[in-house]
């Protein structure tokens, strides 16, 4: 994408709707007023109701228009923005207008933050809280999103990075002025300390049990249990609708089959998985190894168990956790052996006792939520380059203890600073861009 192309998208949602709302950003949106608004370039930040007319001059619409003169608009480039009427016709006539004009473009996906993100007005944890606060569903991704485009993170990760420019520099004179005849731990003391404390910092924000990705992907909750246990009945009745095949043969069950709730004000995916058990269909046991996996990336487990039949082989599996949750189902024919403890019991097919299984879910999701005041890492990607940022520093540190090479360390400690700045973008890494801004929808 060329810096130099005007670029022009709709906004606002798909048509038909009340208004459409087109967005201009470039070099020729002056222009472009000019060639195309009866009022000419609006006065700057008002809404100038004015017609708008193609290269005929025939009618376009009517409608408003506002301009925002760079470099203090969104984009830091001139843009304006045209608030027509929302339908199919209008908006595909004042496109082609635009686009007839060499130069203009239809924007790519999230090119208008992009611009804004080279001109300087954020930071790609700001750009990123932007696509989250589009893509929001609950409020409380909604909260973290407004908390990142504000600015949330990016002190984090600058206060990092201020930290380790310093201990840099230290490291640095350490390098230019070896100690002769001190003891090492005359210059390195007051280095490892500053290192330390950062290391420390990261790390407890690595250990926040992903929190803040849960909050924005969703948490996560698998079925789990033998055979005919009824756990896809029990997908089902969570999905309220028939997600699943259920069937009175053992073994039904081979992917594993997720559906979307929100639950407790939270995203939540509910996986239904294959029945636990040993097995020489090479397809069942592909399924049994799935189920194991999602059972183990689950946040939480529901280990069912079947009252009629009862077979409670898969509670004893190592991936069980003291929160997980013991169910049992069809409580309309059946009931719990002696010695085994069930938190809930349902009839997945009647639906008893299923409303308060849900708000057994809700409040498991609630409490995870609640347990990292303000999270630090919101994505997969924060989360890698912050591992090897940490893995960097820890080398950095432990080479200057044991007293070989500040050189060497120097070398960690800087690169431990371009794997922070790729997170806030300050190191311009173009798949990262890439990756990130066309997550974006076209408009923003
Ligand atoms: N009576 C009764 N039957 C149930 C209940 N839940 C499920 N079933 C029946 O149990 C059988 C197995 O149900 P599924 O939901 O397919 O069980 P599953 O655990 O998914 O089975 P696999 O996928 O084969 O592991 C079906 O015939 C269901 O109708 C229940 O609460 N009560
Ligand atoms: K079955
Ligand atoms: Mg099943």
């Amino acid at each position: 994408m060329s810096e130099r192309d005007t670029i022009c998208a709709l906004a606002s949602g798909a048509p038909p709707a009340a208004i459409a709302i087109l967005r201009l950003s470039g070099p020729q949106v002056r222009m472009l007023a000019e060639q195309h608004l009866a009022c000419g370039v609006p006065a700057p930040r008002h809404a100038t109701l004015t017609d708008m007319t193609d290269a005929d001059g025939a009618l376009v619409d009517r409608g408003l228009a506002v301009f925002m003169p760079g470099p203090g608009s969104y984009t830091s480039e001139d843009t304006l923005e045209l608030y027509l009427h929302g339908g199919a016709a209008v908006i595909a006539h004042a496109l082609a207008t635009l686009t007839a004009h060499a130069g203009v473009r239809i924007a790519e996906p999230g090119e208008y933050t992009r611009r804004a993100f080279e001109a300087g007005k954020l930071d790609l944890t700001e750009a990123e809280g932007v696509a989250d606060i589009i893509e929001a569903e609950t409020r409380a991704q909604k909260a973290q999103a407004l908390r990142q485009l504000g600015g949330g993170l990016s002190e984090t990760y600058a206060t990092w990075r201020t930290e380790l420019t310093g201990v840099l520099a230290l490291v640095e004179v350490a390098i230019d002025f070896p100690d002769e005849g001190d003891a090492p731990d005359n210059t390195t003391a007051p280095i490892l300390k500053k290192l330390d404390r950062v290391i420390s910092e990261i790390k407890s924000a690595l250990g926040d049990g992903g929190i803040g990705e849960r909050i924005r992907d969703g948490f996560r909750v698998a079925i789990i249990g033998a055979p005919n246990a009824g756990k896809s009945t029990l997908l089902n009745r969570l999905a309220r609708r028939d997600a699943a095949i259920v069937n009175s043969a053992a073994g039904t069950t081979r992917d594993v089959i997720e559906v979307r709730r929100v639950m407790g004000g939270h995203v939540v995916w509910i996986a239904d998985t294959a029945g636990l058990r040993a097995t020489d269909d090479e397809i069942e046991a592909e399924g049994v190894r799935r189920a194991e996996q999602a059972a183990r990336d689950a946040d939480l487990r529901l280990f069912l168990v079947d009252g009629a039949a009862p077979d409670t082989s898969a509670l004893s599996t190592d991936y069980k956790t003291d929160t997980d949750l013991v169910v049992l189902n069809k409580s309309d024919i059946g009931s719990l052996p002696p010695g085994i403890v069930a938190d809930h019991v349902i009839s997945a097919r009647s639906g008893d006792g299923v409303a308060d299984l849900e708000q057994a879910i809700a409040a498991f999701v609630g409490r995870q939520a609640a347990s990292v005041e303000a999270p630090v890492i919101t994505r997969q990607r924060h989360r890698a380059r912050l591992e090897d940022g940490l893995r960097s520093l820890e080398t950095a540190r432990d080479m200057l203890a044991e007293g070989v090479g500040a050189e060497l360390a120097a070398e960690d400690v800087r690169m431990a600073l371009r794997q922070l700045g790729s997170i806030i973008g300050t190191v311009g890494v173009e798949d990262v861009l890439g990756a990130v801004f066309s997550e974006f929808c076209i408009g923003k």
